[in-house]
């Protein structure tokens, strides 16, 4: 290039043409590299702009700031061994495809730039066969090899984002949805408040920013290679470089200037989650809310979370505002200035040592020229396909550069999507490990409180007997019941409970009898002594507003058996009819579409009927036990006592939470809490039974 310039310079007509040709490539090219960064911006302005929901009021402490450092770095390469597991994998498949098709495309380029000079230089000498050769019948060949790797190239990413999505999704699945883990996140672990979001979005987000790292950082690193390489034959490899040095040099001060992008998306992506859970808690409770008119609180809530979140964005985009500033005077305006002095010097400064060390290694001027033509026009095609071609080349490099500093901020964003989903990952093993949260114990300037916590706060065992094991019982020994915020509810609490003894738990609202069957069910740790019980299958929990699943009126009643499970124990459809109406719901299954109908059950029924559904998934499971926690307490009751004899009936060992003195006649024994850590376990007695009252109608 630098000494076709010479040439240029000893022929103004074309010398003219050749520097505005430059001045057009330095501007593109600069231009090119703006444009790259302005559609990631946009890009990424979108994708911060859609996100989700979190859970508990109590704010967590603020986690330390996203950054590349190490800790990133080895967080960044175990998911990646999540997303690809092996060298046989689908994953490993399609990441050499793109490889390779990036490749290509890198090749394509190369040609279309040589292409490009080669139709000029056959316009320039009128060479009508050869422009014809280039311009129509080269393209017209080249386009389907072209199209097929641009295209194929989309679709490979896309494919490649989405394969490695389905695996972390499925890899946080099976440790969000085992050991209870998703009850303890939401229940008893403040440090994770959205993790609806981070599930969907963030590790969407995640998959997506590395597979485009992966390509941002190849591509780039290959096309300055190839280009650089090419550009180097005819312009000696002073230009690429001086340019490149120039880029390196404007990405350092980027770098060194930029905002912490990363933290600033990952705190985003927090408040995007607190505004969205307002909106799904209205969703979830508009009932409740409308009955109280709470629409103006509710608002206020609302308007909160979304000022908080309008505060934070005015923030990122004058961060982003400035860094933008920075950018377009380094990598537009004195890149363009950069390339103008680059292309000025053969012009300018032939004398001079810069024009020595930049057309030292040309080999241009050594070129004989073409027999039989004008060696005017010959030199004028020459120069003008050279720049076409080297131009189209400075503007691949340029691009390529631009995209490799691209991928410096991606790499950014990259921290603060690591951050919260490397965060949910510790949490979620720290949780699924411990079997039940144990309460982390705190100093407090009480000492002797802290004693008797520590002393309390022993960790005991919960002994569950094989699944075969039909002869287990249920028996209780010397454990302490606390809540998880360490209030005792129950001392050295013991009982055993045999098979056919029906209990009643009693006592005033809050003094542990939920929080028993929480320990008993493994979903609070067990502290000081130990529980043995049969296996979970053979326990059943209903509570006072059954879970109703998405499904048929069928799935409900088998839940959570799927169907295909249930039919190979032996159900069938008149079986489940003869459920329903044992607990007195066959007439409300017939209106609502019977067995095969779906609906959202938990709108379309009644708190009575919910709960009489709950019975029928009871009878159909037919557990040794069941903890009935006020599962009939929206029933009538004489419907109560129906329900509560088909349960009898049916050889299931009723252990009963509730306040309604109709329900004791059914109990042998009973479990009295009294509210200040004592209890009582006896055999009930006549004077505890209640007068009977007349039933009352449904
Ligand atoms: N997830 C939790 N975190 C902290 N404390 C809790 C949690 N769940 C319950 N508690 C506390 O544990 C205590 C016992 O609650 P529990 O639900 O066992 O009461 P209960 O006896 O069943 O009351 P009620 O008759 O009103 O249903 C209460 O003081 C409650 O505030």
């Amino acid at each position: 290039m630098t000494n076709a310039l010479s040439v240029l310079a000893r022929q103004p007509r074309t010398a003219l043409a050749a520097a505005a040709a430059v001045a057009a490539t330095t501007g593109l090219a600069a231009h090119k590299w703006n444009a790259a960064v302005q559609s990631k911006r946009l890009e990424t302005a979108f994708l911060y702009r859609s996100a989700a929901s979190p859970r508990r009021s109590a704010a967590p402490p603020p986690p330390p700031p996203a950054r590349v450092d190490l800790r990133f770095v080895r967080a960044v390469l175990a998911f990646l061994r999540v997303c690809v597991p092996g060298a046989r994998t689908s994953e490993a498949a399609v990441l050499a495809l793109v490889a390779t098709l990036l490749a290509a495309r890198s090749y394509l380029d190369l040609w279309a730039s040589a292409n490009g000079g080669h139709v000029v230089k056959a316009i320039v000498a009128r060479d009508k066969r050869s422009f014809l050769r280039r311009a129509v019948f080269d393209i017209a060949t080249m386009m389907f090899p072209m199209s097929f790797v641009n295209n194929s190239l989309k679709y490979t990413i896309a494919r490649l984002k989405l394969l490695m999505r389905r695996r972390m999704s499925l890899y946080f699945h099976d440790k969000y949805l085992s050991h209870n883990t998703f009850y303890k996140l939401s229940n008893l672990d403040a440090r994770v408040r959205n993790p609806d979001q981070l599930l969907t979005v963030d590790i969407d987000r995640f998959c997506s920013s590395l597979a485009d790292l992966y390509c941002n950082i190849s591509k780039p690193l290959f096309d300055i290679f190839l280009f650089s390489r090419r550009l180097s034959r005819s312009l000696g490899p002073s230009g690429p470089l001086f340019m490149i040095s120039y880029f390196t040099v404007c990405s350092v001060i980027l770098r060194a200037v930029q905002p912490p992008f990363g933290q600033l998306a990952a705190d985003e992506q927090r408040l995007e989650g607190e505004y969205r859970l307002h909106h799904s808690r209205l969703i979830t409770h508009s009932e409740e809310i409308a009955f109280f008119g709470g629409a103006a609180r509710e608002k206020q809530y609302i308007n909160h979370a979304f000022d908080n979140l309008v505060a934070h964005l005015r923030k990122l985009f004058a961060a982003r505002w400035r860094n933008g500033f920075i950018d377009a005077i380094l990598v537009k305006y004195v890149a363009t200035i950069v390339g103008y002095l680059v292309v000025s010097i053969p012009i300018f400064f032939t004398d001079s040592h810069i024009f020595r060390l930049f057309s030292s290694s040309s080999h241009l001027a050594n070129k004989p020229s073409a027999a039989g033509h004008n060696p005017e026009t010959d030199s004028a095609s020459n120069i003008a396909g050279l720049y076409t071609r080297n131009s189209r080349l400075l503007l691949q490099l340029a691009g390529a550069i631009g995209r490799l500093v691209l991928a410096g901020k991606e790499i950014t964003r990259l921290t603060g999507y690591t951050q919260r989903v490397s965060k949910l990952e510790r949490v979620l093993d720290e949780l699924g490990s411990e079997g039940a949260v144990r309460r982390r114990f705190e100093s407090t300037p009480d000492l002797q409180r802290d004693l008797r916590l520590a002393e309390l706060m022993q960790p005991g065992k919960l002994v569950v007997a094989a699944e075969h094991d039909e002869q287990s019982s249920l028996k209780v020994d010397a454990i302490n019941l606390l809540s998880p915020d360490g209030t005792l509810l129950c001392e050295r609490l013991s009982f055993e409970i045999e098979r056919g003894c029906h209990v009643l738990t009693t006592g005033p609202n809050g003094c542990g009898k939920s929080s028993l069957f929480r320990v008993l069910a493994g979903l609070w740790p067990v502290y000081g002594g130990t529980i043995f019980r049969p296996a979970r299958s053979r326990i059943f929990y209903v509570p006072q507003r059954p879970y109703l699943a998405l499904g048929t009126l069928r799935d409900n009643v088998t839940y959570p058996m799927t169907w295909e499970q249930a039919c190979a124990n032996g159900a069938t459809d008149e079986a489940i009819t003869s459920l329903l109406e044992r607990v007195c719901l066959d007439d409300v299954a017939r209106r609502l579409g019977g067995l095969d109908a779906v609906k959202d059950w938990a709108e379309v029924l009644s708190g009575g009927q919910k709960q009489r559904l709950g019975f029928s998934r009871l009878l159909f499971h037919a557990p040794q036990y069941a903890i009935l926690d006020e599962a009939s307490s929206a029933v009538s009751i004489d419907i109560e006592e129906v329900l509560y004899r088909a349960v009898k009936e049916a050889g299931i060992t009723v252990i009963s939470v509730s306040h309604r003195p109709s329900l004791w006649r059914f109990h042998d024994k009973v479990l009295a809490f009294d509210g200040n850590g004592g209890y009582e376990f006896r055999a009930m007695c006549d004077e505890d039974m209640p007068p009977l009252v007349p039933p009352q109608t449904a």
